[in-house]
């Protein structure tokens, strides 16, 4: 038995199954994967990079399931320190850098500094500080964090307590967090590695309060990284997962900074104690929409990589099978399983193409904002905050099936999943918890239809509002329509056009019997945000059309891309049929053809399932996963994990000498 295991581990050969699976593409995954790097060319400095990195042991992220947290937070630390280094000695572009960090999925103690602490200088700090600041930090001798959530308010900005005192006699800023729920609680980076942060708090000038500002505060020293006179801080303790991110509290006790300390693009405080403000009324939110449009890409990367170990195990897991006396089948093979994964795969893909398209409308609005036209921030808002809920909320939710459709292995560290999940979890509730988002995307909308209601234009992500709902017919006619994205697309802009039209009316019922708007308000507060999903999903179908009509592809490869794309659309108007058959945007007949139609797409995508995910070129080190490598070999992979455990190391534990010895000795004794 030992022999014929040990025979397997030593040969080298790929899974017959997954290697037959391969056989069945009907496209080049290699035309893909260059689409998902931006290019042929970045797909080779991909490959180089790969190399470089994963030929050192310092950047092989799966032995990290063996480390305690402090032994998991130093690996990391190594790591980040070599990758930092690596970029100034090789003198890699900023892209490079981001592409480094994602193949490494970010496990880097540095990412806030990357993430948050960067972009927030570059859109909150004048010109002047930039020059000061921005090179210090892009050398890494400043390194820091960005600190608005408190122990007591994450959500509501407005009740922030940390306070930013100007003392104009000694021309300072004085920095306070008067208790215990105005500490900093949950910046990443703050609790052992950053030396400064931007602190989001009240400013108050001859006692008035001027709204949240941000400011830079060192918190640590540069000589020796002792906390700064005034500051106590540390880390907040284990979490779900990423726990290699020392998240962290800050107490601010009368901490003095310099005046030219608050970050001043937007607001200033001049040396006579006035408050000039200079830009949008939410200038400083700007970090935040930011981060939510790139939050897009990070649940791309998730939910893509949940996808490609789930998809290769279950082309290499046989379990039962579908008719008596066959032999196993492979479990891929089952509706119910390519039910659980093809959507989810449907949606990865469809995530990068999303936030390619709103990537590119975030870019074109900086630059109107450069010239002063700001005019495109109220409805970038409610897109990215929309999109962030959306997608993370699909993705958090899939990557969870994907560990599921593991069976118990998915469960097993070693599997790569159960990782994957929790560090993708907090996703849903990282730059605005997810409810609260679509809340805004609520209020947004609700502003649009009165418009609408009052015989005014609306445009861009609203223009539907002034849709004449009585010349709607339903643009699936027959079944083979149900295959068209942009047919189905105009059902996703029915549904949500009913959806908000019935609770605008709502609210105007409850306004119009006299009750208080603040109680109408929280009496609707879920249906508003079921409408604002729903408007949500609209936006989400159409700008994965929008991002797949750019592309320049073969015809095989646009098939496969089409048939993902028309899942993507079908399989939520499927799972979430009530609202489209409450909208009348499609009546039981149509439900039925799509209902047939999700499950042909399952068949016709299943011999290009493991191809689709070969395409997005997970290496992997990157996936850490002992069953969704790409040679298939899950059952060696786990052997060998599980052999590399800690406890394995010895064939007696210790606690068998210091508590079991002694039951199982006095049992022997009593027998006696
Ligand atoms: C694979 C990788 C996996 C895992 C990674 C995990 C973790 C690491 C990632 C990231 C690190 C996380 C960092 C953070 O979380 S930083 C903290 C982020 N915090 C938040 O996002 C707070 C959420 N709250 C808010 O944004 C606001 O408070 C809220 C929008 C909810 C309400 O704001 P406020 O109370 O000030 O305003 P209202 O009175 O409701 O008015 C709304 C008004 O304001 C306009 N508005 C709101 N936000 C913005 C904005 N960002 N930009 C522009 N305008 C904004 C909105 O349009 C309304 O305008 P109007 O209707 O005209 O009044
Ligand atoms: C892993 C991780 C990393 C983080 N990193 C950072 C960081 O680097 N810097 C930083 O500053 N912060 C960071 N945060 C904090 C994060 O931004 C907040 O946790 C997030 O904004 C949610 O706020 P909250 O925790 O106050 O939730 P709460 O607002 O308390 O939410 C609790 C519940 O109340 C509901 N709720 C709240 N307000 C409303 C409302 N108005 N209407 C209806 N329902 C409402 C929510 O929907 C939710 O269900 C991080 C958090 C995590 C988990």
């Amino acid at each position: 038995m030992a022999n014929e295991v040990m025979a397997g581990m030593e040969s080298n050969a790929i899974n017959p199954d997954i290697a037959r699976e391969r056989l069945k593409a009907t496209f080049d995954p290699l035309e893909l994967t260059h689409i998902f790097d931006g290019g042929k060319e970045r797909t080779t400095r991909r490959k180089e990079l790969e190399n470089l990195l994963f030929s050192d042991p310092l950047f092989c992220l799966r032995d990290n399931i063996y480390l305690s947290t402090s032994d998991l937070y130093s690996a990391t630390m190594a790591r980040s320190v070599k990758l930092f280094r690596l970029k100034q000695d090789q003198k890699w572009s900023e892209d490079d850098l981001l592409l480094a960090l994602r193949l490494i999925r970010d496990q880097n103690c540095l990412s806030l500094h990357h993430s948050m602490f960067l972009p927030a200088l570059e859109r909150l700090a004048s010109d002047d500080q930039k020059a000061r600041w921005l090179p210090l930090a892009r050398r890494y001798h400043m390194v820091g964090t960005y600190a608005q959530t408190e122990l007591g308010h994450g959500t509501n900005l407005m009740e922030l307590e940390t306070t930013a005192t100007y003392d104009k006699a000694t021309d300072e800023f004085v920095l306070s967090t008067p208790k215990l729920s105005s500490i900093k609680w949950w910046p990443g980076s703050l609790g052992k590695t950053s030396n400064h942060a931007i602190v989001l708090a009240q400013l108050v000038v001859d006692s008035k309060k001027c709204g949240m500002h941000p400011f830079m505060v060192q918190i640590r020293s540069l000589v020796d990284h002792t906390p700064m006179p005034g500051i106590k801080l540390g880390v907040i303790g284990q979490k779900m997962g990423s726990n290699h991110n020392d998240n962290g509290f800050l107490f601010l006790n009368n901490v003095r900074i310099p005046r030219e300390n608050m970050l001043m693009k937007n607001a200033q405080v001049t040396r006579a104690g006035k408050f000039l403000t200079s830009g949008p009324n939410k200038a400083n939110y700007a970090t935040m929409i930011y981060v939510r449009v790139m939050i897009l890409s990070w649940s791309f990367g998730a939910i893509s990589a949940a996808a490609t170990a789930a998809i290769r195990y279950s082309s290499v897991r046989r379990q039962s099978s579908l008719a008596p006396g066959q032999e196993e089948s492979q479990v891929l093979d089952y509706q119910t399983q390519q039910y659980k994964l093809f959507p989810t795969l449907a949606s990865g893909y469809g995530f990068f193409f999303i936030h390619k398209v709103l990537s590119a409308k975030y870019k074109a609005m900086l630059v109107d904002m450069q010239s002063g036209n700001s005019k495109a921030l109220p409805e970038m808002h409610a897109w990215s905050s929309g999109m962030k809920a959306l997608i993370t909320d699909i993705t958090t939710y899939n990557m969870e099936i994907c560990r599921r459709s593991c069976g118990g292995h998915g469960y097993l560290r070693a599997s790569g999943l159960s990782d994957m999940v929790c560090e993708a979890f907090p996703l849903a509730t990282v730059e605005g918890e997810n409810t609260v988002l679509y809340l805004q995307v609520a209020r947004y909308l609700l502003k649009q239809i009165a418009k609408a209601l009052t015989g005014q234009q609306t445009t861009g992500t609203t223009e539907y509002l002034t849709m004449n709902e009585a010349s709607y017919i339903c643009p699936l006619q027959k079944p083979v329509d149900c295959r068209n994205p942009d047919f189905l697309c105009e059902v996703y802009k029915k549904r949500a056009y009913r959806m908000v039209l019935k609770v605008a009316q709502a609210l105007q019922r409850d306004m119009e019997s006299g009750k208080e708007q603040a109680v109408y308000m929280n009496n609707n507060l879920q249906p508003l945000v079921r409408m604002a999903t729903a408007h949500c999903y609209y936006l989400a179908m159409r700008s994965y059309i929008e991002g797949l009509a750019s592309l320049q592809v073969s015809p095989p490869a646009r098939k496969i891309l089409d048939k993902l794309c028309c899942l993507f659309g079908v399989h939520y108007i499927v799972t979430l049929s009530g609202d489209f058959l409450e909208a009348e945007a499609i009546g039981l007949e149509q439900l039925q053809w799509l209902q047939e139609l999700e499950l042909q797409l399952l068949a016709e995508i299943r011999p290009d399932a493991v191809t689709l995910v070969d395409a997005l070129d997970f290496h992997d080190e990157t996936l850490s996963s002992a069953i969704g490598c790409y040679d298939g070999r899950a059952y060696e992979r786990l052997y060998e994990a599980a052999l590399k455990e800690p406890m394995n190391q010895t064939e007696v534990d210790p606690a068998y000498d210091k508590y079991l010895k002694h039951l199982i000795m006095e049992g022997a004794q009593s027998k006696l």
